[in-house]
């Protein structure tokens, strides 16, 4: 392991509480729910020491002697933004897609606060330092950052004007001399057990009068009274069985905050609502994280498209016509969100106010919405091409090496593949439509971006209507 995987492995010894069931890892590259994972993340960090790959998913960093991931690149060219882009896309690839939030869209939004950071000064007089310092800090340290946005599942209907709500939602219990201190709690936070720093704010228009709630904070893991609890882990079947469980599970995890104290120079904004509003829809920095999800998501339809193409030739239905009809779709599929990906980088033009050159923003949130409802439909077409042979699978692989191991060669077997590779195959397809990790993804392309159904609202309500309605009415005006 060369120099930067070991360091990222290092930095997560720095005293968090991360909760796997009832026990507190003490030794998370030990543990059987993350070993698999984080060696798959420290191989990714590795590639930026590696002088043969390093540019394939870095660039020079300005002010410093070394290679920083592109996500850190502020672009201000379109070769800046190509750059970026193939980063995004070696890195998901690196992961056959189905890793998504390898920090790379954290890192981005950072990076649009830095591109901003005379504009964003405006909402608070420190902003404009606190933003460069961390900046500096996150790219020259490789740190790996995540975002928790959202409150938890408590009471829907109700706001911050209930007080159980106001309550269990994360807000500002004192101020101190050297912080902020928080309790409450947020979710969902991908990637947490493992990262460095949380990047924390409201992913929903506070009131102005809800200003202990009114926050945009970046939280170091291994902050006493912070509590990462995890969901099940998926990695602990074994690589054979679950050859993406095993390597790439991300780990979800709410986060608990008990009096937490977050340190000023960590503290973007507290108590303006508004401010905390302009940061979180500010359009550079979203452009460029959104960028990244959907770079990244045409390698998981790829990777998807696949395995089914594989499936539909191990069993020889791949002469059916609706079979055949099928697998065209999931080329449209990589196609259309392949498409809004150039479109966007196609359109890009530099932002009037920082300068920066950024992606046609209304292409990435077509590709986001839309990837809300390609995902199902693309593992739905997995299932119907494989029908039962997913579960027509020995328990596990190593019975080949077992007492029925002539059998299972015999009657395992595909059109012009061998057993072994046959179930192989099919136990891959499992692992990517009915595990656990498998269900987890499909809830994932569902919601990540937020709620989609008011993400596609939201579409309608910023579109251009009159572009689309005036010549209606003009065509009726000319028909009277
Ligand atoms: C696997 C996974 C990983 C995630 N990782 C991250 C992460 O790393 N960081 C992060 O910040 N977030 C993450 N998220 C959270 C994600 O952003 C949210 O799930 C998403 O925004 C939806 O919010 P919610 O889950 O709270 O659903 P809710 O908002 O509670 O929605 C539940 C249902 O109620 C409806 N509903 C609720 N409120 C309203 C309303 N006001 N108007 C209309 N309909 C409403 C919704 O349409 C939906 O049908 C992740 C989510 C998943 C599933």
């Amino acid at each position: 392991m060369s120099f930067r995987g070991k360091r990222f492995l290092d930095s997560l010894n720095d005293g968090r509480n991360v909760w796997a069931d009832n026990d507190r890892v003490s030794d998370l590259p030990s543990h059987p729910a993350f070993a698999g994972t984080l060696n798959t993340i420290s191989r990714l960090f590795d590639l930026l020491d590696d002088v043969k790959v390093r540019d394939h998913v870095g660039y020079p960093a300005e002010g410093s002697d070394k290679y920083a991931h592109s996500s850190f690149l502020v672009p201000y060219s379109a070769e800046d933004l190509a750059r970026r882009s193939h980063a995004f896309s070696y890195w998901a690839k690196e992961t056959n897609g189905v890793m998504s939030r390898l920090s790379d869209y954290a890192r981005s939004l950072v990076t649009g606060w830095y591109g901003s950071r005379k504009q964003l000064g405006k909402l608070d007089s420190k902003l404009e330092a606190k933003i460069s310092a961390y900046y500096e800090e996150a790219r020259d340290k490789d740190l790996f950052l995540t975002t928790s946005l959202l409150d938890p599942q408590i009471d829907r209907s109700k706001g911050l004007d209930d007080q159980r709500i106001a309550d269990r939602y994360l807000h500002v219990v004192k101020e101190t001399k050297e912080g902020i201190v928080l309790s409450g709690a947020k979710m969902i936070a991908t990637g947490a057990p493992y990262t460095n720093d949380f990047l924390i704010f409201s992913f929903n228009k506070l009131d102005a009068r809800h200003s202990k709630h009114a926050h945009a904070i970046i939280v170091p893991a291994g902050s006493k009274g912070l509590h990462i609890v995890c969901r099940e882990s998926f990695a602990e079947a074994g690589v054979r069985d679950y050859p993406l469980s095993s390597r790439y599970d991300e780990m979800d995890a709410v986060l608990l905050f008990d009096e937490v104290l977050v340190p000023w120079e960590r503290v973007l904004i507290n108590g303006d609502a508004d401010a905390v509003w302009k940061l979180r829809s500010h359009v550079p920095s979203n452009t460029l994280a959104f960028h990244q999800t959907i770079v990244r998501f045409v390698a998981k339809l790829e990777f998807v498209t696949g395995v089914t193409f594989a499936v539909a030739d191990a069993i020889g239905v791949n002469g059916f016509l609706h079979v055949q009809e099928k697998l065209g779709e999931l080329i449209t599929q990589i196609d259309t969100i392949k498409a809004l990906v150039i479109a966007s980088e196609a359109q890009a033009k530099a932002d009037p106010s920082t300068g920066m050159w950024l992606p046609e923003a209304s292409y990435i949130d077509t590709a986001r919405s839309i990837g809300t409802k390609l995902y199902p439909r693309a593992i739905e077409i997995l299932q119907q091409v494989g029908a039962g042979g997913f579960v027509q699978t020995p328990a596990k692989m190593s019975q080949f090496d077992g007492p029925l191991s002539d059998l299972l060669n015999r009657y395992f077997e595909g059109v012009s593949i061998n057993a072994e590779n046959k179930v192989q195959l099919f136990k891959l397809a499992w692992d990517l439509l009915g595990s656990q990790l498998g269900s987890r993804h499909e809830l994932y392309e569902r919601f990540y971006a937020g709620d989609p159904v008011r993400s596609f609202a939201n579409q309608y309500l910023s579109s251009d209507k009159s572009a689309l309605v005036d010549p209606i009415w003009k065509l009726l005006r000319q028909s009277r």
